[in-house]
């Protein structure tokens, strides 16, 4: 699992280092990680150093610093350097440390193979006011995008969008969601030494070594009872549909039968997609977890049976108009809602918290923990970035997706996959059988996506393929010191 601070965090995990005396050292290591980070993208984009420019606007402080001194480094090596100093001015050791090594100061954007982003790091507050457009080339930003909140991912309007952060101390959790994400791209953690400083951290981000743990594995004394059951509330006479997808995406994720729940027609539509599905018009029959909500609209009868199934006491997903129908709080623990912004926003307003869908998709983090909280139960937040939330604070993001997965029906997809774990997975915390729902989700929509766009019919062939891919345990991504964020600001 991947653990994110808060800048502050980080900042505050560097302050018993810096009273020792060792900033400097902290801003060398910092320094060296953002270089090596440079070779490497020179020679990816030109094949070497030789005859490469690297510009870096820089800030007056820190962050600026790191810059100064990887830019020196870099003009040791033969690249020609120039650095603009946005505010006038600049850290002066690092200053006369890139002077010393060759580099220049320039007051316009000239070519440049790589411009470096270092205005503002974690001491960024307030608006900022980027001192060019975006260059069209690529763009490395040293720790975060200047403009960045560390914590929130908020972001001025002008910010650049980076191809590269190279991140120092520890993952920043404002790089994770909310604009943040898109305007990261890339993100490269450097140790620069502070771990042992390090808090409790602010957000997790599942690993597929994570998702494998969660997932049930096979065993010989399985049987369909003991393997789990899941009872499905979906559907209606005016969104059939939503009926077929979630089961679909239930049985593809893996369960030992699906009961599911509706009117006549809906039955029917399921059955012929699915004939092993266990069909009726109430709810009847032992289940191990629901799945309640997709597509039943106002029907009375499902309506009821939703209450029949929160009354239950069972673990329970529940989406869409089900979530204009939850109790106050406090839901049971094992309650998962999975909301899109628009959702989250309206359940918050009922709690009283007058919130509208931009600042939600603004600040997820935020809003998905205060809805956990104060409703007692998990939240997985919906978007191109998924937050999951539990009631205690925990929050994991994940970032696996395909923008091809924001297409009607793709969250009733992800209503069956959440269902199926609840339903099959006794042991995992709901924040993480969420946050591996996402997981699974996001990794059959890039496995879908590989055909070109689909609709959300299409997604659970590639739902059993996710499941698979990580039971046999091949990883996805390079995660660990590097955290590929697929398609941010792409
Ligand atoms: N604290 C440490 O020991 C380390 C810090 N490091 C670097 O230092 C950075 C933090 O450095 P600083 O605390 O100096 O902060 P920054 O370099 O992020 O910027 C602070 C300066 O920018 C100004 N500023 C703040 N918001 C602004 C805005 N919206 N528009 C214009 N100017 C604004 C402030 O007045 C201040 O002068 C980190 O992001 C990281 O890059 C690294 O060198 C590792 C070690
Ligand atoms: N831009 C995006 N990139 C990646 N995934 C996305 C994006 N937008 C939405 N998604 C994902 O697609 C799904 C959409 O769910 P939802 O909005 O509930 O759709 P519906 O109600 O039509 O089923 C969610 O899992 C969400 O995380």
């Amino acid at each position: 699992m991947l653990r994110a601070f808060t800048g502050s965090q980080v900042r505050d995990a560097e302050r018993p280092l810096l009273e020792r005396g060792m900033g400097r050292d902290l801003m060398a290591r910092a320094a060296h990680g953002l270089y090596r980070s440079l070779v490497a993208e020179l020679r990816r984009t030109r094949g070497g150093l030789y005859g490469a420019r690297v510009t870096a606007v820089v800030g007056k402080g820190n962050n600026g610093g790191d810059a100064l001194f990887a830019l020196a480094e870099l003009a040791g090596r033969g690249v020609r350097t120039t650095a603009i100093l946005a505010s006038g001015s600049a850290h002066t050791e690092g200053l006369a440390a890139f002077l010393a090594a060759g580099g220049r100061v320039e007051r316009t954007l000239g070519r440049a193979d790589i411009v470096v982003d270092a205005v503002l790091g974690t001491g960024a507050s307030g608006d900022y006011r980027a001192p060019f457009p975006r260059p069209e080339g690529i763009v490395v930003a040293c720790d975060l995008p200047s403009g960045v909140d560390a914590d929130s991912g908020t972001a001025s309007p002008e910010v650049w969008r980076a191809d590269v952060t190279v991140t120092f101390g520890a993952l920043k959790s404002g790089l994770l969601a909310g604009r943040g994400r898109a305007l990261a791209g890339r993100v490269e953690v450097i140790d620069i030494g502070i771990g042992e400083y390090l808090p409790q951290p602010d957000v997790y981000v599942l690993e597929a070594e994570d998702v494998r743990g969660v997932l049930p594995e096979p065993r010989d004394d399985w049987q369909k009872y003991t393997r789990g059951v899941l009872g499905v509330i979906a559907g209606s006479d005016q969104y059939p549909g939503a009926a077929v997808l979630t089961t679909s995406a239930a049985l593809a994720t893996g369960v030992g039968m699906v009961r599911h729940i509706a009117p006549e027609s809906v039955r029917r539509a399921v059955l012929a997609a699915h004939p092993e599905v266990v069909a009726s018009g109430s709810p009847e029959g032992r289940v191990q977890a629901w799945a309640v909500g997709p597509g039943i609209g106002d029907d009375a009868g499902q309506q009821s049976a939703f209450d029949v199934a929160l009354d239950s006491g069972l673990p329970i997903v529940v989406d869409a108009s089900g979530l204009n129908r939850i109790p106050g709080p406090p839901l049971d623990g094992r309650a998962v809602l999975t909301p899109h912004a628009g959702e989250l926003a309206r359940v918050l307003s009922r709690l009283g918290l007058d919130v509208e869908r931009p600042e939600v998709e603004e600040r997820p983090i935020r809003w998905a923990r205060l809805a956990a909280e104060r409703l007692g139960a998990t939240v997985l937040l919906k978007g191109p970035a998924t937050v999951c939330a539990a009631p205690d604070g925990t929050v994991c993001v994940q970032a696996v997706s395909h923008p091809y997965l924001a297409t009607a029906g793709s969250g009733d997809t992800l209503t069956g996959i959440v269902g199926a774990l609840l339903a099959t997975t006794s042991y995992a915390r709901p924040v993480h059988v969420a946050a591996a729902a996402a997981m699974v989700h996001g990794r059959a929509g890039r496995i879908a996506a590989e055909g070109g766009p689909f609709g959300a019919g299409e997604l659970s062939a590639a739902v059993r393929q996710a499941v698979a891919a990580f039971q046999g345990g091949v990883p996805e991504a390079p995660l660990g010191a590097a955290v590929d964020l697929p398609f941010a600001g792409r």
